[in-house]
């Protein structure tokens, strides 16, 4: 199915930027550059950041609602934008804005997924139509995720986040909390006690006889030491379903799966958790995504 943007009067386009949780993740191994070596159910999910574009005849590149912490030369939707601009030659130009919606540096990817966004939508506004995996070696060049937000299903992932097999995963609704602290991803990568040799459970999980649901995420054990409110906030959410952190943090959800009950029930379990928050935490109810709404904007 294609995706029909909404155009409003100034010509902007509008373009869904959808988040992902790490359903669970682990540390398998470690690169001779330092890199951890990932595996990971990598899930789409409906809370989305906007991307606005709107072409340019000039070749200018211009960011028009910069966020006030990031300049922005330094935006990932800008900085996607120069490298698709350099690496064909076209000679058009972008004006961006994004509506941002996503918790920033909370392990659910949106800057990666805005990043993603504007090279998909370029892909086709620009008449670039570079294939999926060209876009995808282009995207790494931004940050792990962006390869996966231009896969576009959802995916058991590894490598660093560049090597991606798609993998059927359960219609689901998630409450997702936001501690309110910034996890600094290399400080979790780093920590000595940081557990670096889970064995591979792909074959199982490719199977279907491994399930993620009691799966963990090796980098929670590191980041609720360092901050303890991240294990208050798993602590609450536990009392309703398995609470877990997502990417690097700051993020954690709890999973009703919809099969396990009527889909409006885990719907409104979900609802009735966030309903009962404690007013000093934040959260939301999103449920998984199919795959990627801008999934036709390359070919394979
Ligand atoms: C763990 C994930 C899962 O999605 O977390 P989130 O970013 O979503 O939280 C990502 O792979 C995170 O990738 P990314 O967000 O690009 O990491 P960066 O900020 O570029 O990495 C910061 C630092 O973390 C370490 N790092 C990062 C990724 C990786 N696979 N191994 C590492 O060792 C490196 O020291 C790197 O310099
Ligand atoms: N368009 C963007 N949206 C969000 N963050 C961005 C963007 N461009 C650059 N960044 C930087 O990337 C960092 C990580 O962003 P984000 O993708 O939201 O977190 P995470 O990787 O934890 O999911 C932010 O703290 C910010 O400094």
């Amino acid at each position: 199915m294609s995706y029909t943007p909404l155009v409003d009067a100034e010509g902007f386009a509008a373009f869904p930027a959808p988040a992902k949780l790490n359903l669970f993740l682990h540390i398998v191994g470690r690169r001779a550059d330092g890199y951890h070596l990932l595996e990971s159910i990598f899930q789409l999910v409906d809370a989305h950041d906007t991307v606005w574009l709107r072409v340019r005849d000039d070749g200018q590149i211009v960011h028009h609602n910069p966020m006030p912490n990031v300049p922005a030369e330094t935006d990932l939707t800008v900085r996607a934008a120069k490298l698709l601009q350099t690496a064909t030659g076209v000679s058009y130009g972008v004006d961006i804005r994004v509506d941002k919606r996503l918790p920033m540096g909370g392990g659910m990817g949106g800057g990666s997924s805005d990043a993603a966004t504007v090279l998909l939508a370029l892909n086709r506004l620009w008449h670039v139509n570079w294939q999926r995996q060209a876009l995808m070696d282009l995207g790494l060049q931004l940050g792990a995720d962006v390869p996966f937000f231009i896969f576009g299903r959802n995916a058991l992932v590894e490598g660093i986040g560049e090597i991606m097999t798609p993998i059927e995963t359960e219609a689901t609704d998630f409450v997702v909390l936001h501690p309110p602290v910034h996890v600094p991803t290399p400080a979790i990568f780093g920590d000595p006690e940081l557990t670096r040799n889970t064995p591979s459970l792909k074959v199982s999980l490719l199977e279907g006889t491994a399930d993620w649901r009691v799966l963990r995420n090796d980098l929670e054990s590191v980041a609720v030491r360092k901050y303890p409110q991240i294990a208050q906030h798993i602590q609450w959410l536990s009392q309703y379903a398995p609470a877990r952190m997502t990417g690097s943090g700051s993020c954690v959800f709890a999973a009703f799966v919809a099969k396990d009950v009527e889909k409006n029930t885990s719907q409104n379990q979900a609802n009735a958790v966030i309903f009962g928050l404690p007013k000093e935490m934040s959260g939301f109810v999103t449920s998984s995504l199919q795959e990627h709404q801008l999934l036709g904007f390359a070919s394979d």
